[in-house]
């Protein structure tokens, strides 16, 4: 099976597409985090996306296809979280699984207002060793700031500033939002209501996914 998770910053995606990935034996593909990675490494792909992520922009399309391409599974059984963010990556990634003889089985909505956006990623702090996602008010650590299995000091992204925010938003608006229509036309579009709680999220997402 594979699912793409498509929001905005801070709808919750990464934090279901964990849970969802380990129960199911997907792959858990969340191009963010891959380049948070290599943005820390160093890496010739991080230098190159640095510049833009800082800025809250998207990275270019030619970049993130060819990450995609690397990382993806020959048979297939992913989830993808932040993936496509254009009608380009959406074209490239049909393109892809058609080569490849596989198949989108599942694009899944998360629906959240603004104001819920903005809520969360202001108090989301994420383990710098394991990449666990927390968040002080609604899934805080067992120990103040420290991740729960690591016990590193947990810290806050960059982009999750909210001027840094603010502009995520606006580019999620204009070049992601398209995407919704381009997969319900396609008649695998889902709509999940995301402003529930944690566990009221995954159960609602559990039986969409089995459906
Ligand atoms: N249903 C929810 N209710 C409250 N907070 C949530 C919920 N889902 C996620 N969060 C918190 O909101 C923040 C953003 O979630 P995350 O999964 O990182 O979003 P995304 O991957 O869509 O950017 C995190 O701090 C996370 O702990």
């Amino acid at each position: 099976m594979n699912l793409v998770f498509l929001g905005p910053p801070g709808a919750g995606k990464g934090t279901q597409a964990k849970r969802l990935a380990q129960e199911l034996g997907l792959k858990h593909i969340s191009t963010g985090d891959i380049l948070r990675e290599a943005v820390k490494n160093e890496t010739p792909l991080g230098k190159k996306a640095k510049e833009y992520m800082d800025r809250g922009e998207l990275v270019p399309d030619e970049l993130i296809i060819a990450l995609i391409e690397e990382v993806m599974p020959p048979g297939g059984g992913v989830i993808f979280d932040g993936f496509p963010r254009t009608i380009a990556q959406a074209e490239a990634l049909d393109n892809m699984l058609k080569r490849k003889g596989l198949n989108l089985d599942k694009v899944i909505l998360f629906d959240v207002d603004d104001e819920v956006v903005v809520d969360r990623l202001s108090g989301r702090r994420v383990c710098p060793s394991c990449g666990a996602v927390y968040h002080l008010k609604f899934n805080p650590p067992k120990n103040d700031e420290v991740c729960d299995r690591c016990s590193v000091k947990l810290i806050q992204r960059e982009d999750d500033r909210e001027e840094v925010v603010r502009n995520r938003l606006e580019v999620y608006r204009k070049q992601t939002a398209p995407l919704i229509e381009y997969y319900e036309r396609k008649g695998i579009l889902i709509r999940l209501d995301a402003s529930k709680e944690i566990e009221e999220v995954y159960q609602e997402l559990k039986k969409v996914v089995a459906t």
